[in-house]
């Protein structure tokens, strides 16, 4: 059976988002601290014993969150017709991370953005 290595770091960022259409008070303007777990998959190890450098995944992580960091989230020229739910904040993680980090060795394997403490979204596209 092939190995297969999932790597898991943790990041945040702060914004304020409202949602179009929703049916209560999140339609009106609020803020969040997202907690980010962006988890890395790959099947080989490198020279040092490494799918990657957990600082590399990092950097390009960073990135992407420094674009929504401090900001208000409808106002990003992604979400303009994209509602900024959770899980639209997700696939655009994924896809933006996974559009800086995917070799031959390396790819996403899932994003989970955190709310708050009690709700959070998983998402992979497998
Ligand atoms: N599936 C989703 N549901 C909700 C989302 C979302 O992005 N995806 N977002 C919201 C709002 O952004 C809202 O900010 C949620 O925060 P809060 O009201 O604090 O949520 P709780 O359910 O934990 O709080 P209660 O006090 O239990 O209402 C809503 N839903
Ligand atoms: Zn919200």
């Amino acid at each position: 059976m092939a190995q297969r290595f999932v790597l898991k770091t943790l990041l945040d960022f702060a914004s304020a988002h409202s949602l179009r259409g929703y049916p209560g008070d999140c339609a009106k303007l609020h803020g969040h601290n997202w907690k980010i777990e962006v988890q890395v998959r790959g099947e080989k190890l490198n020279e040092i014993g490494m799918v990657i450098d957990f600082k590399e995944i990092k950097r390009h992580a960073k990135e992407v969150i420094k674009e929504l960091d401090h900001s208000f989230l409808n106002d990003h020229e992604h979400f303009q017709e994209v509602n900024p739910t959770a899980e639209n904040i997700a696939v655009y993680l994924f896809d933006e991370i996974n559009k800086r980090i995917s070799t031959d060795a390396v790819a996403m394997h899932s994003i989970t953005v955190w709310e708050n403490d009690r709700n959070c979204v998983t998402y992979s596209n497998d």
